[in-house]
C-alpha cells in the first residue's frame, strides 16, 4: 500500500502517535515512524487528542420544507465541525419523509453538498403524514436508503397502529424509534409539570406522559420479542421502567440527550425559550438518574436531537415558541464534560460510535489498521464562545448561547479525506 498521509504527533488513549493513512485507510498507528517520509504529506497535530468520526442516531436537518431553519448541507457543516460522521435524520420535514421520492432527494443533497462525508442517513416516517393512523410504506423507504422509522414529535397513540408498525419494521430488518409521549397528558404543555410551571403560570408536560409510552413500548417488545428503541429519556421513571425491561432480557434500547444531562427545568426561567424542548428539561433528580442509567448501560447511548429553529420563531411567547435545541455544535464540547463524572473516552466513544452503529447497523470504523480513516483530533484545552458566528447550523437556538465551553474539533477525516478544519490544512 502506498502510505499517503502522516499525522504525526496525536494523542490517542493517552499515548503520543502517528497516524499512516492510505488510500482513505488507516494503515497502522504507530510511536515511532521507521520508514521514509519522502512524498507524503506529513502534518504535525501537536498533542491534538485523537477519536473517531461519531455518531449522531438523532437529528432534525429541515431539508426539505424548513430551510431558514436548516437545511441538509448547513447541517452537515455543523455535524463534520462537531465531530460527526454520521447522523441520522427525523423525518418531519415539509414534505414529510414519507414516500421514497423525498428519501432519495435528501440523498441527493447531501450527496450534492457534502460527497465526501458526513454522510446522512434518513429515518423515514413511522406512518404517512405523521399522523399516527395509518402505516408508511416502509417497505419503499427502506428501499430507499431509510435506516429507521419513527414518528419522532408526533407519538403513535393506537397501539394496534404502533403495534404493526413495528412488526412490519422489524420484517425488513429496521428498528422503530418511539418518541414516547401520550398526546393527551401533554397537550399544550411547554415546560415540564412542577413548582416552576405553576409558578411561570405555564400548561405543564407531566413525566408521566413520557414514562406511561416507555411502558407501552417495553410491554410490546417483550410480547413481541421485538427490539423498540426509545428516544430522547428525560425522566427517572423512564430509566426504572428501563432498568426493569433490562434486566428481563426485553430488547428495548434508549437514548437520552446532553441537555437532559446537563440542564434542569431552572433553564427555562425568566420564559428563556431557548430551554424549552420537547420532552421538557426536568429536575435535579431525574437529572441524577439519567446520568447514572447512562453510566450502567440502562441509557445505551447519547444523541443530539439537534432541532434547529429560526430566531424569530424563539422569540415569541414562551408558549407559542416552537420546541428545540440546535444541538450538534456543542455535543461533544457537552460530553466531554463527562470525564469529570467518572466516564472514559472509550465510555464516550461507545456511547456516540460503536453502540449506535450496533443499534441501528450502521458502520463504525474503530482506530486500527485497515478500518477507514474517519477520525476527528480535538483540542481539549481550547476554550469556545458560544455564539452565532461559533455555531456552524442555522439554528442559533441553543441555552449555552452566550456561555463558554471547552474543547473543540479541529479537524475531522474521513475516509482519509479532510472534511473539516480549520482553514484547511495546507496541501489539502
Ligand atoms: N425535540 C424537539 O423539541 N423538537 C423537535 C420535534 C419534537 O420532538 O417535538 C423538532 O423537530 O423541532
Ligand atoms: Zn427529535
Amino acid at each position: 500500500m502506498n502510505i499517503e498521509i502522516v499525522i504525526k504527533n496525536v494523542v490517542w488513549m493517552e499515548n503520543r502517535v502517528n497516524i499512516i493513512i492510505a488510500e482513505g485507510k488507516i494503515v497502522d498507528i504507530v510511536e515511532k515512524i521507521d520508514f521514509n517520509l519522502d512524498n507524503k504529506k506529513i502534518f504535525d497535530a501537536n498533542g491534538l487528542i485523537l477519536l473517531p468520526s461519531l455518531i449522531d442516531a438523532h437529528v432534525h436537518l429541515r431539508e426539505p420544507g424548513y430551510e431558514y431553519k436548516e437545511d441538509i448541507a448547513s447541517g452537515l457543516h455543523a455535524a463534520a465541525g462537531g465531530g460527526f460522521g454520521i447522523v441520522m435524520a427525523m423525518a418531519n420535514t415539509n414534505p414529510i419523509n414519507d414516500r421514497a421520492s423525498v428519501t432519495e432527494f435528501m440523498l441527493d443533497k447531501a450527496k450534492e453538498s457534502w460527497p465526501n462525508g458526513p454522510r446522512l442517513y434518513p429515518i423515514g416516517a413511522l406512518t404517512k403524514g405523521l399522523a399516527g393512523k395509518e402505516m408508511a410504506p416502509l417497505a419503499e423507504l427502506a428501499e430507499a436508503g431509510c435506516k429507521a422509522f419513527s414518528n419522532d414529535g408526533l407519538p403513535v397513540m393506537n397501539n394496534e397502529i404502533f403495534r404493526r408498525c413495528v412488526e412490519y419494521a422489524w420484517d425488513l430488518g429496521l428498528k422503530v424509534i418511539d418518541h414516547c409521549e401520550d398526546s393527551f397528558l401533554a397537550k399544550d404543555g411547554a415546560i415540564n409539570e412542577g413548582k416552576l410551571s405553576s409558578f411561570l403560570g405555564l400548561k405543564g408536560i407531566p413525566s408521566v406522559a413520557e414514562s406511561l409510552q416507555v411502558a407501552r413500548d417495553i410491554l410490546l417488545s417483550a410480547y413481541l420479542d421485538i427490539p423498540i428503541h426509545l428516544a430522547h429519556i428525560s425522566c427517572k421513571e423512564s430509566v426504572e421502567l428501563i432498568y426493569w425491561a433490562k434486566q428481563k432480557g426485553i430488547p428495548i434500547t434508549a437514548e437520552t440527550c446532553p441537555h437532559y444531562l446537563f440542564l434542569t427545568e431552572d433553564a427555562c426561567n425568566e420564559y428563556n425559550t431557548l430551554a424549552k424542548v420537547n420532552p421538557p428539561l426536568r429536575t435535579k433528580q431525574d437529572q441524577e438518574a439519567l446520568l447514572h442509567a447512562l453510566r450502567e448501560g440502562v441509557i445505551d447511548i447519547l444523541v443530539t436531537d439537534h432541532a434547529p429553529h429560526a430566531d424569530f420563531e424563539k422569540e415569541q411567547a414562551f408558549a407559542d415558541a416552537p420546541n428545540g435545541i440546535s444541538g450538534l455544535d456543542t455535543a461533544l464540547s457537552l460530553s466531554l464534560k463527562l470525564l469529570k463524572k467518572g466516564f472514559s473516552f472509550k465510555d464516550i466513544i461507545g456511547l456516540w460510535g460503536k453502540r449506535p452503529a450496533e443499534i441501528f447497523g450502521l458502520e463504525f470504523s474503530e482506530l486500527m489498521s485497515g478500518q477507514e480513516a474517519n477520525f476527528i483530533l480535538v483540542d481539549l484545552k481550547e476554550e469556545w464562545l458560544v455564539n452565532p458566528n461559533t455555531l456552524f447550523s442555522k439554528g442559533k437556538n441553543t441555552p449555552w448561547l452566550g456561555h463558554k465551553l471547552r474543547g473543540r474539533v479541529k479537524f475531522h477525516f474521513y475516509k482519509g479525506q479532510l472534511i473539516f478544519g480549520e482553514k484547511l490544512w495546507p496541501g489539502f
